[in-house]
């Protein structure tokens, strides 16, 4: 038998759109496989939104193709449609209805069978926490909440993949803990989740990413392998006076880049031995160090400095 996860479940050909001179996705090749919690990670602008809608059939490539659950989204949008989920960054609550209206209406245009509705709502309401809250107004929930109230709607006709364009914007950290952790207990059903992000922290969570950059991927691998893709190494030297600190350390031989985190910096060294080195000489400058270590460049050292390199 087939392995579940070498199936893959979403297919990216040089996946392309150009808006006038713009080229918002250029040429994705990305593949991702059923039961992946995927998720496409940039800035502002990477052109991530621009790539889900394409992929949710809503807008169509200017050139490329993509494969989403067994059908291409230039010839079978309807049935591409059927079996997703989808919320995107504005997603469509009606703030006048209750919760439960909400979630019903979503089942009318879904045209999900009238007699399994209550027992599907009952589970969404459950595991989205929302169970307490069905009679209050949509209008009337929190940010966190009206999250996951998304979600539901977006659930309700069991799709096999989701996509969640940036889900937790603007969202607390508390709720946005929650939510994570029902997206968790969704992958343990074996839905397939394709989520963009421009949180770091939310990156690492996904079982593989996509970095992107002005419509380009710049690599896809488990989070892990992205941070030492970078491959240099990184040290954490927590000093007195940072800012100072970085302006002069960003100047000596030997040092790739420095970020001020918090009251210390991370530098990246094209070398292990130029460390010790560096200590003295911002010693000698009058900086106090009040400790150092080797660490594992985060996402956002990564994202950083491939970005530099572009
Ligand atoms: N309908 C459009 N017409 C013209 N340009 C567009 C259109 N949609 C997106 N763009 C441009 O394409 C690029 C990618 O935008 P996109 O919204 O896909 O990025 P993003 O990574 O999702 O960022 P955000 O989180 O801000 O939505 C941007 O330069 C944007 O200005």
């Amino acid at each position: 038998m087939k392995n579940k996860m070498d199936k893959i479940t979403i297919k990216m050909t040089d996946l392309t759109k150009t808006f006038g001179d713009t080229t918002a996705v250029d040429h994705l090749n990305l593949g991702v496989q059923e039961g992946e919690l995927f998720g496409l990670v940039g800035p502002d602008g990477a052109g991530k939104t621009t790539t889900m809608r394409m992929l949710t059939a809503i807008m169509r490539p200017t050139s490329g193709d993509a494969v989403v659950a067994g059908h291409s989204i230039l010839h079978a949008g309807e049935q591409i449609k059927e079996n997703i989920g989808y919320m995107s960054q504005r997603f469509g609550l009606y703030e006048d209805l209750t919760v439960i209206e909400n979630i019903h209406f979503y089942a009318d245009l879904f045209l999900v069978p009238k007699p399994e509705r209550p027992q599907r709502i009952e589970r969404l309401l459950g595991f989205s926490n929302l169970t307490p809250f069905k009679n209050r107004r949509a209008g009337r929930l929190s940010g966190g909440m009206k999250q996951k109230l998304g979600l539901a709607c977006a659930l309700i006709h069991t799709p096999k993949i989701l996509f969640l364009d940036e889900p937790t914007n603007g969202v607390d950290p508390v709720s946005r803990r929650d939510f994570w952790k029902i997206l968790y207990d969704l992958l343990k059903e074996g839905i397939t989740i394709f989520v963009s992000t421009a949180y770091l922290d939310e990156a690492e969570r996904c079982t593989r990413i996509g970095l992107m950059h002005q419509g380009k991927l710049l690599i896809q691998d488990v989070p892990n392998h992205v941070k030492q893709a970078l491959g240099l190494p990184m040290f954490q030297i927590w000093v007195t006076d940072v800012r100072r600190a970085k302006a002069f350390v960003q100047e000596r031989q030997g040092i790739k880049r420095a970020n001020i985190y918090g009251d210390s910096l991370h530098v990246t060294v094209a070398r292990k031995e130029v460390v010790n080195q560096l200590i003295q000489d911002l010693q000698a400058q009058g900086f106090t160090i009040n400790g150092q270590r080797e660490i594992l460049p985060s996402l956002e050292d990564v994202f950083i400095s491939m970005v530099a390199e572009k």
